[in-house]
């Protein structure tokens, strides 16, 4: 090694030494390491140079980034996204969206998957499975290589909340009938979306949740919104709990997801023998299962947030953005 290498190689150390230190991603030769990948030193530092997002070389204080359960807490900043998508494509999962486009929703359908091509699991396969009672209206869209759609027939509703309720049911039986055999991850996620920038790798694990962005900063347990009508399946008892996620974006190895999916729609079909329907439907029973059987990640609100709220400092990355919409209008029996 000449003086110019070892100079360029040690340099190339002390960024790697300041960027393990500052709590990141610490698989310590993992990338950039053998001589088959990168025979020169200086081919790892134009690497980082070329690829590395300012905000990971950087560092976060301002966020936790672990649970008090150990389990990655994910926060722009937090991994190295060209690192994590790598080790994940080495397995080449496959990914499926399980979306439901009912009555009038389907108007949403098409800024969803066009901005999904665009940054969801780009590069991935990735089967977006559209629940709908009108497929004439599931628009055309161009896919990346080795993403599909797949269409799936339901029945149109009266009410909002059976649409909402009835996703556990249809994807139970759907995942049965036919997703089981065609996916490895499986994602729930709201149509009444956009993707603005990447959701890559970092959201894949056994069960990964979504903080409420509405909840997840200043508010106590005991004033998450919580079913606490003890006579619902979904009661949580005041004192409990870790935080209130959302049932717009969660996803997980199919048959964890399988197994969540299945528990909602059994709790509510107790609860509607009871006549109780729990306050915020399949969230809240979402909810109650994943306080008793910890979530293996937690996305932060990045992962979800609303175009009815500005961003605070510490959302430094909108992933996907939940549209405005005219609730009375576009629901069949109007309302909140
Ligand atoms: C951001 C967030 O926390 N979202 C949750 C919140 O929803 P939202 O207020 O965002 O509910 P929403 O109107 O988006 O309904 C949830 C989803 O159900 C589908 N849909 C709904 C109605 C309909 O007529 N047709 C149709 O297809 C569609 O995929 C929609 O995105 O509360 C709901 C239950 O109350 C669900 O727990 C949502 O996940
Ligand atoms: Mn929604």
């Amino acid at each position: 090694m000449n003086n110019k290498h070892a100079v360029q190689a040690a340099f190339y150390i002390g960024l790697r030494a300041i960027y393990i230190s500052s709590g990141h991603f610490s698989a310590f030769g993992s990338f950039c390491q053998t001589p088959a990948d990168n025979p020169e030193p200086e081919d790892c530092s134009n690497w980082r140079l070329k690829y590395a997002q300012p905000s990971t070389q950087k560092g976060r204080t301002d966020v936790n980034s672990v649970t008090n359960w150990n389990a990655p807490l994910v926060w722009e900043g937090t991994f190295d996204p060209v690192v994590i998508d790598a080790i994940y494509k080495k397995m080449d999962p496959r990914v499926a969206v399980l979306l439901f486009a009912v009555g009038k929703y389907t108007r949403f359908l098409k800024a969803f998957l066009e901005s999904g091509e665009k940054h969801f699991l780009v590069d991935f396969r990735v089967t977006y499975y559209i629940f709908t009672d009108n497929e004439k209206d599931v628009p055309k869209i161009e896919l990346g290589s080795g993403r599909k759609i797949s269409v799936v027939t339901v029945p149109s509703a009266t009410r909002w909340q059976d649409v909402v309720l009835g996703r556990m049911k249809w994807a139970s039986i759907t995942i049965d009938k036919q997703i089981r055999n065609e996916a490895d991850y499986l994602f729930m996620m709201d149509i009444d979306s956009v993707f603005h920038n990447r959701f890559g790798a970092e959201s894949l694990s056994q069960l990964s949740a979504v903080l409420h962005r509405g909840y997840y900063k200043n508010t106590k347990r005991d004033r998450f919104p919580y079913e606490r009508r003890p006579r619902s399946k979904a009661y949580i008892p005041p004192g409990e709990g870790d935080y209130y996620y959302t049932a717009a974006v969660w996803g997980g190895y199919l048959e964890d997801m399988y197994k969540l999916v299945k528990y909602c729609h059994e709790q509510s079909e107790e609860d509607a023998k009871n006549n109780i329907e729990a306050v915020w439907q399949e969230e809240s029973h979402l909810n109650k299962y994943l306080l008793y059987n910890k979530p293996t990640k937690v996305l932060s609100p990045e992962y979800l947030w609303s175009d009815y709220d500005h961003t605070p400092p510490d959302i430094k990355v909108v992933r996907i953005s939940q549209l405005v919409k005219n609730y009375a209008e576009v629901r069949p029996n109007g309302g909140q």
